[in-house]
């Protein structure tokens, strides 16, 4: 006998409460798409305008986070598509795009293969995609996942891709008909503040997606849990208590699968026969924690660096982290410490925080002092301890990268 068959013995699941537990994996694609009839009626309108000789060029498809956007506006194109060979779909995720020629160039990747050389810029990179959109069908729509991304580019003006996009010379010169379905989590031309020329090229047909109440999220978990779990581990009246949960705290399908299988992964800790209220109870904490943390380890670098200064400050009775802090207080807590290196203007700083308010993960108000004039400060929205906990991890995965 090898160590490997002790080792594996001893990690094997015992008793698990789970027979398959790669169906609360969120990434796992559904089905079907459940509880989403309204808005898959609404898209499904928007793309039979085909038939009338007409597609909107822009749709936005908003809402908060895991509420089934990406989902439906794949699915919905997809099953059109399949049934109308005039209509093509191209789905585009600009979630690492920091540039505006990156998130151009991410375009020009999907429908090409290929990626453009810097040197050709913006416009090359466009003009790349009209020319392959002529051999395009008539109608093409262009799903733009996480489209608020390309606010991060601090050398362009979001609008200078929106104006190509929808009013390139190359595109109208074609008779390119091309509808682009920007999805995020606010509503786009709010959220980017684009000028009178983008907007006036742009329609207002809009899909709101909302966050999912309790008999939403029930029907859209019953396939999953039922597959998931063992029988009799899991009772009806705990698996609503579950769902009520997730409602009330978020509203999320993405964290209401995890809040099930951190649940099921500490009964089987506890090596409890079924799961109980309190094993949600207790992971609401660390679903929460879990989201935020894989969102604070994607961060860049001065993302990181302002987030340390917001929760570094302890105060010196307690340990606590001291928050609200001030802009000047992060600046100076910048320039004094080894982040200085960094060399982070004003209005680097203020940029940063203004993505990461857009972001969810602080809060931003103003404080009136009175003859001291106006202070702004910001919090977390989540606790501070957190960034030296995404840090370590980032730092842990760095060194395993690295070995
Ligand atoms: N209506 C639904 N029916 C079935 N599964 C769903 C539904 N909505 C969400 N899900 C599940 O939640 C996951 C996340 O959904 P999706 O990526 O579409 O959310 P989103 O609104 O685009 O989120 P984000 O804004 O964070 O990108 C899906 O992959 C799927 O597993």
């Amino acid at each position: 006998m090898s160590k490997y068959d002790d080792l594996f013995d001893e990690t094997a699941p015992d008793d698990s409460v789970f027979t398959d537990k790669g169906a609360l994996d969120p990434l796992a694609e559904p089905d079907e798409i459940m509880a989403r009839d309204e808005q898959e009626r609404e898209l499904a309108t928007i793309l039979n305008g085909i038939k009338e000789g007409y597609l909107p060029p822009t749709v936005s498809i908003y809402g908060p986070p895991g509420t089934g956007k990406t989902l439906t506006a794949r699915r919905i194109c997809q099953a059109f598509a399949t049934r109308h060979e005039e209509l093509a779909a191209e789905y585009v995720n600009l979630k690492e795009c920091r540039t505006l020629f990156s998130a151009a160039n991410e375009i020009h990747l999907e429908l090409t293969g290929e990626r453009k050389k810097s040197y050709v810029g913006l416009d090359g990179v466009f003009e790349g995609i009209w020319i392959a959109l002529e051999d395009y069908p008539e109608y093409t729509v262009l799903i733009l996942d996480e489209i608020d991304q390309i606010q991060h580019d601090a050398n362009y003006d979001p609008n200078e891709f929106f104006y190509r996009l929808l009013r390139g010379e190359g595109k109208l010169k074609r008779g390119i008909t091309l509808s682009a379905w920007l999805v995020s989590n606010q509503i786009i031309d709010v959220d980017l503040r684009l000028d009178s020329r983008v907007e006036s090229a742009m329609s207002d047909e809009s899909v709101f997606f909302g966050p999912y109440g309790k008999a939403k999220l029930t029907a859209l978990l019953a396939p999953r849990l039922e597959q998931a779990f063992k029988s009799g581990v899991l009772s009806d009246q705990v698996s609503e208590y579950g769902i009520q949960q997730a409602a009330n705290y978020w509203g999320d399908a993405r964290k209401a699968l995890s809040l099930f299988r951190n649940a099921g992964e500490l009964a089987n800790e506890r090596s409890l026969e079924e799961i109980t209220r309190s094993c949600f109870d207790e992971c609401i904490e660390t679903t929460d924690k879990e989201a935020v943390l894989e969102k604070l380890t994607t961060l860049p670098k001065n993302h990181h660096a302002i987030l340390l200064c917001l929760s570094g400050l302890r105060n010196v009775e307690t340990g606590i982290i001291e928050q609200p802090v001030s802009t000047a207080d992060i600046k100076q807590a910048l320039d004094e410490s080894s982040l200085a290196k960094l060399k982070l203007s004003n209005r680097a700083v203020h940029s940063v925080l203004t993505d990461l308010e857009t972001m969810g993960l602080i809060e931003t108000w103003i404080e009136s002092r009175g003859r001291g004039g106006r202070v702004k400060q910001h919090k977390t929205t989540f606790e501070p301890e957190w960034v030296h906990d995404a840090l370590e991890r980032r730092a842990r995965s760095t060194e395993t990268d690295g070995a």
